[in-house]
């Protein structure tokens, strides 16, 4: 076939699969709304759009992440349906609904017997029985495990010499290197954090090979589930896979010696349900990975952008050293500490939607929610709308001294069923790391204008260089 012929061949093919996909994006929406219509319930979809076959309008949403206007895509839908606060639109290759004020995501997140875990491809590398696999009460149980383990008085008693010998040694580390990486950094912490409280594993080379099949597993979360060599969620897989094992022989020997440590490990091992019954070992190997998933970036994220906002707001960095160092509690107002850290929760948003999947039709506010179709409660929407908090985009901590400051909106570890467990936990952590960081030591970012990359998680492009001193 000469060449002239072949390019004639492949022009016509991709006209004909254009073709296609332009068909299939002016029927989609009927064929998808079509058993709805003929139900007869005469309820409608939030309005909204299902863009492209398969990829629906997930190219849309990545745009407006990447070009550093992330609250772009509500807004469009706002401007063009109203400020309903639910969108139908098409993502990770479902229909969905998005959920972006907070009347909605209170009733969506409340409601976990009509909205279950939605995380694509999530229990198949999470494993089944973790906590964010389950639903009902084998959850609820779960749940309490996982609160006493990690956020209960005695659970927080145990952790915080541990956290706060982490925290200090670390930051010496940091000044003597002088330039340091910031995510990088915070990364390293969180995981020793968690390797002594969850684990009582100090620093060891059985500790690298954690951290490294960690790091693997972390990569590939998120990535398309095609399990081949060379992608992101087969490297996840096996490296879930090791963990499990290495996890494993952790309980093994526990068992064997009878060794007692006061960590997150012993407590689940010890946790009895009302008939008596210890968790089997897949059950303490899902949760112990869901544990160390959920805590890791959330909270190294966090202390990562405390230091660059501090950095760029030095008066507020003058205000809370004197907090600490003089222990100058502000008399009916909030204490400047927490009101850094919920600023910093706001504006960064370090975890922006979550998912859920419908389990039975659902009709709220006259749509219909139907079963099967996906929920993506916008945490981020209600941070960042000036209905809520005028000049969402600065960085103003004082503002939650405002007695009539919305915290209905305000929900960085989600609500209802599964509002984090960690989210004592993470404040104290942060407020650790916010003492000894604002009393010893000084810090300034080398790029202060970097480019943010806000998938899954925002962060530096460039990880957040800065030159790091003891304050004298
Ligand atoms: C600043 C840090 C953190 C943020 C912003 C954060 C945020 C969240 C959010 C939004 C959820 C809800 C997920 C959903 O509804 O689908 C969640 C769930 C969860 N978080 Fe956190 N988290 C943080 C730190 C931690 C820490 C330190 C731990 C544990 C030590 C932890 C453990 C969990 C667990 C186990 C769940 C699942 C709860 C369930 O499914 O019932 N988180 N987190």
């Amino acid at each position: 076939m000469s060449v002239q012929a072949l390019a004639i061949a492949a022009t016509a093919v991709l006209g004909v699969v254009m073709l296609a996909a332009s068909a299939w994006r002016i029927l989609n929406p009927w064929i998808i709304t079509r058993p709805l219509k003929v139900d007869g319930s005469g309820r409608k979809l939030p309005p909204g759009s299902f863009g492209w076959p398969f990829f629906g309008e997930m190219k849309e949403f990545l745009q407006c992440f990447k070009n550093d206007k992330p609250d772009q895509f509500v807004k469009v839908r706002e401007d063009r349906y109203g400020k309903g606060g639910l969108y139908t639109t098409s993502m990770f290759g479902v229909p969905s609904i998005m959920a972006t004020r907070p009347e909605v995501l209170k009733f969506v997140l409340k409601r976990d017997d009509l909205f279950g875990p939605g995380w694509p491809s999530l229990s198949k590398i999470m494993g089944p029985t973790a906590v964010v696999s389950v639903t009902g009460e084998f959850h609820r149980t779960l749940r309490r495990y996982l609160f006493d383990a990690v956020a209960s008085p005695e659970g927080m008693a145990k952790a915080l010499p541990r956290l706060d010998e982490a925290v200090r040694t670390v930051l010496k580390e940091w000044a003597d290197q002088g330039n340091v990486n910031i995510r990088e950094c915070t990364r390293k912490l969180t995981f020793n954090v968690i390797a002594t409280n969850f684990l009582s594993l100090k620093p060891s080379p059985e500790l690298e090979l954690i951290e490294k099949d960690y790091s693997g597993f972390m990569l590939g979360i998120r990535a398309l589930p095609i399990y081949l060599p060379g992608t992101a969620h087969y490297t996840a897989v096996n490296c879930r896979r090791r963990l499990g094992a290495r996890f494993q022989a952790l309980i093994n020997t526990r068992r064997v010696s009878n060794e007692c440590h006061s960590d997150f490990l012993q407590s689940l091992m010890e946790a009895r349900d009302s008939a008596g019954m210890p968790l089997t070992d897949e059950q303490l190997k899902d949760n112990l990975v869901a544990l160390m998933l959920a805590g890791y970036e959330s909270s190294a994220y966090t202390m990562m952008w405390t230091l660059i906002l501090l950095a760029k707001h030095p008066q507020c960095l003058t205000k809370l050293r004197e907090e600490h160092l003089h222990i100058k509690m502000r008399i009916g107002e909030r204490q400047l500490t927490l009101e850094v850290i919920d600023e910093t929760l706001r504006l960064v948003n370090v975890a922006p939607m979550l998912f859920r999947t419908v389990l039975q039709d659902v009709d709220f506010s006259g749509y219909r929610f139907p079963k099967g179709w996906r929920v993506l409660p916008w945490l981020r929407a209600p941070h960042m709308d000036p209905e809520y908090f005028p000049q969402p985009e600065k960085f103003i901590p004082e503002r939650w001294d405002d007695k009539n400051v919305k915290f209905e909106a305000f929900r960085p570890f989600g609500g209802g069923a599964r509002t984090c467990v960690g989210n004592d936990f993470a404040r104290l952590q942060v407020s650790v790391f916010l003492h000894h960081v604002s009393v010893g030591y000084k810090w300034a970012l080398l790029n202060p204008d970097a480019k943010v990359d806000h998938l899954p998680h925002p962060k530096p492009v460039d990880g957040g260089p800065m030159n790091f001193a003891v304050l004298v």
